[in-house]
């Protein structure tokens, strides 16, 4: 009998309340696990089942469409896992074009099927790493599954992979169905063999460990017979034509029939301001409707930021029983533990509003949601060959993302989805969204295909070819930042380790350059930092106190070395070594006080300290030393100019900028710590278009720099 910690054993009655409490605990998990059980009967693909194995058996290709909510993520797998798919040690692999979607749905399959998240059902996404080598289902992002294709080029370990939410048509979704097309290709004519095992990923380990895997994995699949790989491409909202063209006639499922109904409800006139329509239909579902909590969609962190802030205020001059609303924010810059966030349960009595971005859009199931609001509206990359800059803007959706949007709702009830516009604009919406790829720079995917073995780039079999010019650019850009040789192959070691980093090609050229700059903690710094959203917080009522804040962060050098000045004072403030963590309870709650005191944003500071951590791992392991160049600024600014010298802009006689490369004319951003300095010369790292082509996070420059540091660009005679 186990004792008591003064001894004694325990007693009866407290044995009695133990044996009842744990009585109660197994009830519940019982009552939970023939919930689940009736759930997972009642959905609309259960009645197929049968059909869909059959044709996963006889068809290698099969595209599945079904409504939202009628179980294809967290059926399917299941289906095929226990029709035998993966007896021969095979893995079903399951691709998500987000995050949280891959975690929380692993978590739901791994409930369902009574095991432990990494065992039977695992995932994997950057950074994170739950699965074993008894994991058969395995949800993961799209761009980790290209990752590992980097290091086993047939992806040997899957029988079967399923490309999820298709319709969504990211960048790493369209480079993984060519691929996908070619391995299937080559697995069908291999001969003889054996499972390819491969337990480490890259990160782990070296270049020359890299390749040798590579062309060991490569050299058993060509003398081994590897079963064919299944390949099933799915979605609620897919052009199933245009897919089923592109892999030569494949055979197209239906599953129909959806769970429960989503009444849509539509403004009569358009809204001028969606903002404030979104606030005013959240108050009006809280006060005229029954129970069941509200997912808004909106473009970014600062408007759910702003939003937050607008529901308090409101909820301030509401009666006291009326109050009882939490809010939760979920954005891709967020850390993935404070995403799932918008998942727990809200105390009781109250309701829970969740302030998303399109990250909540697809594949998603948020327990308690009945009501979607959609003010129709998306925040998308977009790509200008001609001048090769990237920006972000603000669209309306598709009709497929509205559609996304309302099967929100109705996942574990009636729902409503109260869409923002008028009915007679929803028809005028294009059916599906524009592939990313023909909306983006594209150096990331050709460093990818290059370090993947792909050297045609332009002949590569892409669903939607995206333009020549668009591929000429980044072959260019890369040739630039030295990741490929002068005949365009990938360049030995740096093209190699730029591939290897899970970061866009100019940072991670620009770590590579910091450690040879022997600054590479504050380039860690800066990274890690422009990888999360506004990190200064400019409350409107406190707005000269947060001015003052920031003042005292500032750097006359830019915004790069405020932002290591913000990370070093934080850090100092704790205490600790520069480089603390923040999963101790202590630190957090410092750090929070500190962020308050300095108008800094805590949860932007603390994702970018995790990112700065998971970076650091990542640089460790190909070799580097995280050295830093302490206060000499110059150093790191004449490192700054070497990575970014494509970014650079030259104070015109008016005021303006002209960026160099681009030609095009550019303003610093008044968020920039050098708006009113107006230096002569600058590089910079963003540049977003509103009604004017503003510049932001930038750095004070020499220009003799430039032909210094980046002779191949600035002393070459063109
Ligand atoms: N985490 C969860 N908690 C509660 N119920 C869930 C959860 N995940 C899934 N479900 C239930 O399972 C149903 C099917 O979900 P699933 O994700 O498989 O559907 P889907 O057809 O893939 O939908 P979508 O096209 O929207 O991704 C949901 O409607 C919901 O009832």
């Amino acid at each position: 009998m186990p004792s008591l910690p003064n001894g004694h054993p325990p007693s009866s009655q407290n044995h009695q309340k133990g044996g009842k409490a744990q009585q109660h605990q197994q009830q519940q998990l019982f009552a939970r696990k023939r919930l689940i059980s009736q759930q997972r009967k009642s959905l609309p693909i259960a009645s197929v089942e049968r059909r869909i194995v059959d044709e996963v058996t006889k068809n290698d290709i099969l595209i599945v469409v079904g409504e939202t909510g009628s179980g294809k993520t967290t059926q399917l797998p299941q289906f095929l896992f226990n029709a035998g798919f993966c007896k021969n040690g095979k893995a079903i692999g399951v691709t998500q074009p987000r995050r949280v979607a891959a975690v929380t749905v692993a978590k739901r399959v791994a409930e369902e099927c009574n095991v432990e998240l990494g065992q039977k059902v695992g995932y994997a996404i950057r950074f994170d790493d739950v699965t074993s080598s008894s994991t058969r289902i395995k949800y993961m992002t799209d761009g980790l599954l290209l990752r590992e294709a980097l290091l086993d080029p047939l992806l040997s370990r899957y029988g079967v992979i399923i490309v999820d939410e298709a319709h969504e048509r990211t960048v790493h979704t369209d480079v993984l169905l060519g691929l996908l097309k070619k391995v299937q290709l080559t697995r069908s004519h291999s001969i003889a063999t054996e499972p390819v095992n491969n337990t480490k990923t890259d990160v782990d380990m070296s270049n020359a460990e890299v390749n040798s895997q590579r062309s060991n994995t490569l050299k058993a699949c060509q003398n081994a017979k590897l079963l064919p790989l299944k390949l099933i491409i799915m979605s609620a909202s897919l052009d199933a034509k245009g897919f089923s063209e592109y892999f030569g006639g494949a055979k197209a499922v239906y599953v129909q029939g959806r769970q429960y109904p989503v009444d849509i409800l539509y403004t009569y006139q358009p809204e001028p301001d969606y903002l404030d329509a979104t606030l005013i239909t959240i108050f009006q579902i809280h006060l005229e409707e029954g129970p069941g909590d509200i997912l808004a969609f909106l473009t970014g962190q600062e408007e759910i930021e702003s939003i937050e802030k607008l529901i308090h205020g409101r909820l301030d001059k509401l009666p006291e029983d009326r109050r009882k609303i939490i809010t939760v924010p979920i954005y891709s810059a967020l850390p993935s533990e404070q995403q799932m966030n918008a998942f727990k349960p809200a105390p009781s009595g109250f309701r829970k509003v969740i302030l998303a971005t399109n990250i909540a859009e697809t594949s998603v199931t948020i327990p308690g949601i009945k009501f979607v609001i959609d003010p129709g509206l998306v925040k998308a990359r977009s790509y200008n060959p001609v001048t090769g800059t990237e920006s972000l803007i603000i669209i309306p959706t598709s009709k497929a993302q509205a559609q996304q949007r309302s099967g929100r709702a109705g996942r574990e009830g009636p729902g409503k989805c109260f869409r923002l516009y008028p009915e007679s604009e929803f028809g005028n919406l294009s059916d599906s969204t524009i592939p990313e790829i023909k909306r983006c720079n594209l150096s990331n995917v050709v460093l990818q295909l290059k370090a993947l073995g792909i050297d045609d780039i332009i002949g590569f079999d892409f669903m939607e070819k995206p333009s020549r010019m668009t591929i000429v650019k980044s072959l260019e850009q890369l040739l630039l930042l030295g990741a490929l040789t002068d005949d365009y192959k990938l360049s030995d070691p740096i093209g190699h380790q730029m591939a290897r980093l899970p970061l866009d090609p100019i940072y991670s050229k620009a770590l590579i350059l910091a450690n040879e700059f022997k600054c590479l903690e504050e380039m860690l710094i800066v990274v890690s930092m422009l990888s999360v959203e506004s990190i200064f917080y400019f409350p409107r009522e406190k707005i000269e106190e947060a001015r003052a804040a920031r003042k005292s962060f500032s750097s006359p050098d830019g915004d790069h070395v405020t932002l290591v000045n913000v990370y070093r004072a934080s850090a100092e403030c704790l205490g600790k070594s520069r480089m603390v963590t923040t999963k101790d309870k202590t630190i957090e709650r410092n750090l929070n006080k500190w962020c308050i005191e300095n108008f800094i944003n805590a949860r932007s500071l603390k994702h970018a300290r995790d990112i700065y951590s998971q970076i650091q791992g990542h640089v460790q392991q190909m070799g580097m030393s995280v050295t830093s160049c302490g206060d000499d600024m110059l150093q790191f600014r004449r490192c700054l100019t070497a990575a970014f010298f494509l970014n650079a802009a030259l104070k015109q006689p008016d005021g303006m900028y002209r960026a160099i490369a681009s030609g095009q004319t550019v303003q610093i951003h008044p968020s920039s710590v050098l708006f009113r300095s107006k230096p002569e010369c600058i590089i910079f790292n963003e540049l977003v278009r509103t009604n004017h082509n503003y510049i932001r996070n930038l750095t004070r420059i020499d220009p003799l720099w430039l032909p210094e540091l980046a002779p191949q660009y600035y002393a070459s005679p063109n």
